[in-house]
């Protein structure tokens, strides 16, 4: 009986782990982010932003939410390290990206990069959130403003690419236009939390909704 009793209450309280991997360029936040998360969801908080530095390699996080556990893996953005991301891309569960909205400068290379997140084929039908952060800062551009830039960025790519190979550029629209079509895109600010439950709300939910989708397609 006590077997079965301690069965039963293991069953009941036992948690799937799901990782999320937090990546975008470098300086765009994604530790700072992280460490809040930590803040706001564990009784051991976070580093404080003033103890981070650059990132090389990666840092990882775990939140207990209700029945899940979320795993962060946040990876270092600097161009000569990015090339280990698609390393992390066929275990993860979903994938937040971090952009800089304070940092229009730099907004073009970000696009560059996300795109190439956005089309690589391990990580198509995986959840994607493109966080626009440093919502802070009256410089940054609105989440309104993060979502066109990035649609002339792309349509501007697409113009050039025309004139070089029409067919590829084509079918690349294609993937691009379902996979943006569901693309959610939230304002944050790392540094003070603003609308960082809000994202991680997004990742629990999406997770759990993915994982039920692919429980009925390996049913039918
Ligand atoms: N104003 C403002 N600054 C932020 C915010 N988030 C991060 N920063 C600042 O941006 C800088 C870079 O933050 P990091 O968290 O180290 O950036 P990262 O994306 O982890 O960078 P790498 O590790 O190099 O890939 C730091 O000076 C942070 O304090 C934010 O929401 N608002
Ligand atoms: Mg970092």
């Amino acid at each position: 009986m006590y077997h079965l009793l301690k069965g039963f209450h293991e069953y009941l309280t036992r948690k799937e782990e799901f990782s999320v991997i937090i990546i975008g360029l470098d300086g765009a936040g994604k530790t700072t982010l992280l460490e809040k998360i930590k803040t706001l969801y564990n009784e051991t908080p976070g580093l404080s932003p003033d103890k981070i530095g650059p990132t090389v390699g990666q840092n990882t996080g775990k939140i207990t939410l209700p029945s899940t556990i979320l795993q962060f893996w946040d990876l270092g953005g600097q161009r000569g390290i990015r090339n280990i991301w698609p390393k992390y891309y066929d275990d993860c569960h979903a994938v937040v990206f971090v952009i800089d909205a304070e940092d229009r400068e730099r907004l073009g290379e970000g696009w560059e990069v996300f795109d190439s997140v956005l089309s690589a084929p391990q990580i198509l039908e995986v959840p994607l959130l493109l966080l626009a952060n440093k919502q802070d800062s009256p410089l940054s551009l609105s989440v309104e403003e993060i979502r066109t830039d990035y649609e002339d960025w792309y349509q501007h790519k697409l113009g050039s690419a025309r004139r070089d190979r029409f067919g590829e550029a084509e079918m690349a629209a294609a993937t691009r236009r379902e996979r943006l079509a569901s693309l959610d895109v939230m304002g944050v600010s790392a540094l003070e939390g603003t609308g960082v439950r809000a994202a991680v709300d997004w990742l629990f939910l999406r997770v759990q909704n993915s994982r039920r989708e692919s429980q009925k397609n390996s049913n039918e």
